[in-house]
């Protein structure tokens, strides 16, 4: 049985938990010896024959891959960046679906001490150019069925393609393959600072186009922390985690975070469905599963007789991206026997509210849980005061009272979000007298989608470069399945009428050029929009219209 835990976790359990002052020391960066994070997350761990890397290809062939294999693998890596000029601080990006290379490229490019930036597979050219300009990439790594993409892309950066048998190189690219196999494994970790960035992500906002977040490699603290506390990770678990690596959730804690502590991860290449999860989960005997509430839906969507095969197998679920719904949780239960907790977090500053499993408190069904130790989280109101229990207000993190948090800012970007000593996420949320979060909602136009943070305004941007398209406004409206979906109101250009056809083109046309995640699965054709005298869409109004006329239909 679960203890009750009296209020928010302090700074003292944290030090008592987990040395951290020990681990600040050395994470930080010992100046005399500095740290690297392929040594964290590999380098550390090799001759010792450890299991690192389970992969599964898309046809179904599982190939296992030891720490030493991925020193190998990642020393080549490194060995090639260096050849071409790539060295500490310098940007590398890597737009490849969950296959070993792309192990290989992630641990190569911090062994050389650059960073890594990912590009999400599912990205078109308009969302790859945007980010590899601000990044200033020096190199991109693909594979043929991403790299004609970049064609249509503006000044990118020299790209290595990972060819199959039979693939052309496309003029101008590195073999990928080729020049690894003539490349040396030994190649010395480049030795950083804790200040020093080694991942660059990016996230969006209700304004502007995605922002870059500059992750410093002493965010590992904050990383190994949640595997520890939250994922309750031990060495006896099989673990996947199911999300992709394109984002924070799945490059944070599908492969920074486990690998961080020595212990396995897995890699799907195929796309997500419900009865290869299962399949997977049962082939590999995994026992600690982590994915988004979309994933897990889909998977109670299946029935009890597909989770009947897997049920008692799995020790724990931890669930982000959107909040968790209590029928999820009972569901689990009766049918998996596993216990599923919501977890919540961001790009910046990864989870910082968990219903942990690997610390002893009350789980409350609805409730995000706790504030992660290392992190002073609280509720303010539009002033900036801290607001007591059962208070609707913004959730944010005491930045001086938070040791584990890193986020300082976004790249090349104001960061309004950080004032009076508070990083506000943004969320509106309530706290209970015993300490844990409940979610309410967004305090702004962001869309949350099957776990996916979207901007409404990269989707505006997309839809009117379609020539039909006058004016738009993008939203998010409920769904059952995926928490919300976006939702397009567009005013037509006065050369075009309204039709089923023109809404599917539009769509299809954000999918294709922005990303296949983030397109609007509704579009309605609307005469105006409603906009604030000074001539602002007022996207809330559209929203609560159709968050009424759900309530009505349901
Ligand atoms: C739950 C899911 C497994 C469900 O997968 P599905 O395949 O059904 O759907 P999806 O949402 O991934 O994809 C939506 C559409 O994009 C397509 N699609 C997906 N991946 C693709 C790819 N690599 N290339 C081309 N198309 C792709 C799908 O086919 C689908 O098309 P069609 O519509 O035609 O069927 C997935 O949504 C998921 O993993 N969600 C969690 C996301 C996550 O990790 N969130 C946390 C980090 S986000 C974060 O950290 C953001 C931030 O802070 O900014």
């Amino acid at each position: 049985m679960t203890k009750a835990r009296a209020g928010l976790p302090r700074y003292e359990d944290a030090v008592a938990h987990f040395r951290l002052e020990d681990e600040v020391a050395r994470l930080h960066g010992d100046p005399a010896t500095g740290i690297n994070a392929y040594v964290e997350c590999c380098g550390r761990y090799t001759g010792q024959n450890r299991l690192a890397l389970r992969a599964i290809s898309a046809g179904g062939e599982l190939r296992e891959f030891s720490f030493d294999d991925l020193a190998g693998m990642s020393g080549r890596v490194g060995t090639m960046l260096k050849d071409l000029g790539v060295g500490p601080g310098d940007v590398v990006a890597g737009m490849l679906p969950r296959i070993p290379e792309l192990m290989a490229l992630i641990l190569g490019t911090w062994r050389v001490g650059a960073v890594y930036q990912p590009l999400f597979t599912a990205f078109g050219p308009k969302a790859i150019e945007h980010r590899l300009g601000y990044s200033g990439a020096k190199l991109v790594v693909t594979n043929p069925a991403n790299r004609g993409k970049l064609n249509e892309v503006e000044n990118h950066p020299r790209v290595a393609t990972i060819l199959a048998a039979g693939d052309a190189l496309p003029e101008g690219d590195i073999d990928f393959r080729a020049a690894l196999a003539a490349a040396s494994p030994d190649c010395p970790p480049v030795m950083r600072k804790g200040s020093d960035l080694f991942m660059m992500m990016s996230t969006s906002g209700t304004t502007g186009h995605p922002k870059g977040v500059p992750v410093p490699l002493n965010a590992l603290l904050a990383f190994g922390a949640y595997m520890r506390d939250a994922i309750g990770l031990t060495p006896d678990d099989v673990f996947w985690n199911i999300a992709d690596p394109g984002w924070a959730y799945g490059l944070y804690y599908a492969i920074t975070g486990p690998l961080q502590l020595g212990i396995a991860t897995t890699f799907y290449e195929g796309a997500f469905n419900a009865k290869s999860t299962y399949d997977i989960v049962e082939r590999l005997g995994v026992t600690s599963l982590a994915g988004s509430p979309t994933a897990y839906r889909l998977l109670m969507a299946e029935g009890a007789e597909a989770a009947a095969r897997v049920k008692g197998k799995l020790r724990v679920v931890s669930s982000a991206g959107e909040p968790l719904n209590p029928e999820v949780i009972r569901w689990f239960d009766a049918n998996l026997a596993a216990p599923i907790h919501d977890h919540y977090g961001q790009t910046e500053n990864g989870m910082m509210v968990n219903n942990h499993h690997g610390l002893t408190h009350t789980v409350r069904a609805g409730s995000a849980g706790f504030a992660m130790p290392g992190y002073r989280m609280v509720v303010l109101d539009e002033a900036g005061n801290e607001l007591g229990p059962n208070q609707p207000g913004i959730l944010a993190v005491d930045i001086d009272n938070s040791p584990l948090r890193w986020f300082d800012g976004y790249h090349q970007a104001e960061t309004p979000a950080i004032a009076g000593g508070y990083y506000r996420t943004g969320d509106t949320v309530e706290y209970e007298p015993d300490g844990s979060v409940s979610f309410i909602g967004r305090a702004d136009d962001v869309i949350t989608s099957a776990g996916y943070r979207i901007g409404p305004f990269d989707v505006e941007s997309a839809l009117i470069e379609h020539p039909a398209v006058n004016e738009a406004a993008a939203v998010g409206v409920p769904d059952p399945q995926r928490t919300e979906i976006v939702k397009a109101f567009v005013v037509l250009a006065p050369a075009y009428k309204g039709s089923e056809e023109l809404a599917e083109e539009i769509a299809q046309h954000v999918k294709k050029r922005l990303s296949a995640h983030a397109y609007p699965r509704e579009v309605e054709f609307v005469v105006e929009l409603p906009k604030t005298p000074s001539g602002k869409i007022q996207r809330f109004l559209l929203r609560k219209a159709e968050v009424e006329k759900r309530k009505g239909v349901a």
